[in-house]
């Protein structure tokens, strides 16, 4: 007997383009959503965006966050409580979206992301990642009921942050291959038409890299865009498998390690040069990714990343300790093996 079966959770409303921020009362109107927002927002996001939000609602309160913290979270719910909050409305980087999100999941109450940068796809997915202590907690959590990315607001949030959400979005070809590798070693559940999708949304990012520079609005509509597929390519999985492979945990380990991390997307794009280097070696694809992330900008080495070359070895030998998810990793790479990865793809 056939006994499969799936639930696919989507964000309802997807709005992206210059002056999009103004159209939030409407796509909050035309989702039936009653009662009175919360606003979670940053300090730099509601200087440049939180009045003009703020207007499209007859009742609106405002919590500001600084850093993202399980207590941050905490602090959002029993703001939301006290204010009678229905639904959450995030507004700004991937900090504040986070953390409404599994505010918002704690609470059982919608939340809509309206992003200020296209950091990386968390601005689109149902997944929170949630620092505390030396680890960073990647938690499940429902994906936005609509997502509103101004791309006038974010071709003017710092470049390093749009660089970063592309090199998120190349990354995706190596996450691809370490779950397709997991299947085979591990059988472990494989969706194609996710997989399918955030390998497409790599390959269109990387066909429009002429069109990803400093200054040009276009970018952020092409940026955007690929992190609403990517996010849609991880509801489909229901896990972050399609996006985050073995460079992410190498990204991950990073976090909890280096004095002064990178971004998030950076970190992870340097990560996928080497992990592609170990699925495909000398003569494979590393190239190909390296010069991806060099056309958009992005750093392709530790000294770029401003990580010093002994912590990206010591990332690299101890990434897969951190997560139960097999990747090319495998049980561990050796630190000979890892100063050669990293030698080679000239990362160190
Ligand atoms: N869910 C997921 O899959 C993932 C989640 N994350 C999480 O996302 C966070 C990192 O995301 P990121 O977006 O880099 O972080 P932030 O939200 O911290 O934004 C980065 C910086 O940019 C500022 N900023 C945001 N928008 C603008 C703008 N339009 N103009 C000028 N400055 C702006 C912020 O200001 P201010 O300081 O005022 O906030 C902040 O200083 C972390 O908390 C991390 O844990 C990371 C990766 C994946
Ligand atoms: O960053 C992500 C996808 O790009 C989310 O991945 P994690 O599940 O590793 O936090
Ligand atoms: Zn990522």
């Amino acid at each position: 007997m056939f006994e499969k079966s799936t639930w696919i959770k989507l964000p309802r409303n997807v709005l992206v383009g210059h002056g999009v921020l103004d159209d939030v009362g409407t796509a909050v109107s035309e989702l039936s959503l009653a009662g009175t927002p919360l606003l979670v927002t940053s300090p730099t996001p509601n200087d440049l965006a939180g009045d003009r939000l703020r207007a499209q609602f007859d009742d609106v309160e405002t919590v500001t966050v600084g850093s993202a913290s399980f207590g941050a979270v905490a602090e959002i719910v029993e703001a939301a409580e006290a204010a009678d909050a229905t639904f959450l409305v995030a507004l700004g980087g991937g900090k504040p979206i986070d953390l409404a999100k599994m505010a918002a999941d704690e609470l059982g109450v919608g939340f809509v992301s309206v992003p200020t940068a296209a950091s990386h796809d968390g601005i689109v997915s149902g997944r929170s990642s949630i620092p505390e202590g030396d680890t960073r907690h990647s938690v499940a959590a429902d994906p936005p009921l609509a997502v509103i990315a101004d791309t006038e607001i974010m071709a003017n949030a710092p470049w390093e942050l749009t660089t970063a959400g592309c090199a998120d979005i190349i990354s995706n070809y190596t996450a691809v291959k370490d779950w397709r590798l997991a299947r085979r070693l591990k059988n472990v559940e494989y969706s194609e038409y996710a997989g399918a999708l955030s390998e497409m949304t790599a390959e269109m990012l990387v066909d429009s890299a002429d069109s990803i520079k400093q200054g040009l609005e276009e970018s952020s509509w092409i940026v955007s865009k690929a992190l609403v597929s990517s996010g849609v390519a991880m509801s489909i999985a229901g896990s972050s498998r399609p996006a985050s492979g073995a460079e992410h945990l190498f990204s991950h380990q990073l976090d909890r390690i280096a004095d002064s991390p990178g971004l998030h997307g950076h970190q992870v794009g340097v990560g996928s040069i080497l992990t592609e280097f170990l699925h495909t070696g000398e003569n494979g694809q590393w190239r190909a990714i390296r010069d991806a992330l060099e056309a958009i900008g992005a750093p392709t080495t530790a000294a770029e990343l401003g990580i010093d070359d002994e912590t990206v070895i010591e990332a690299l030998t101890t990434a897969h300790t951190i997560r139960d998810r097999y990747t090319i990793l495998g049980d561990g790479v050796n630190e000979d093996a890892a100063v050669e990865v990293a030698t080679f793809t000239g990362v160190i």
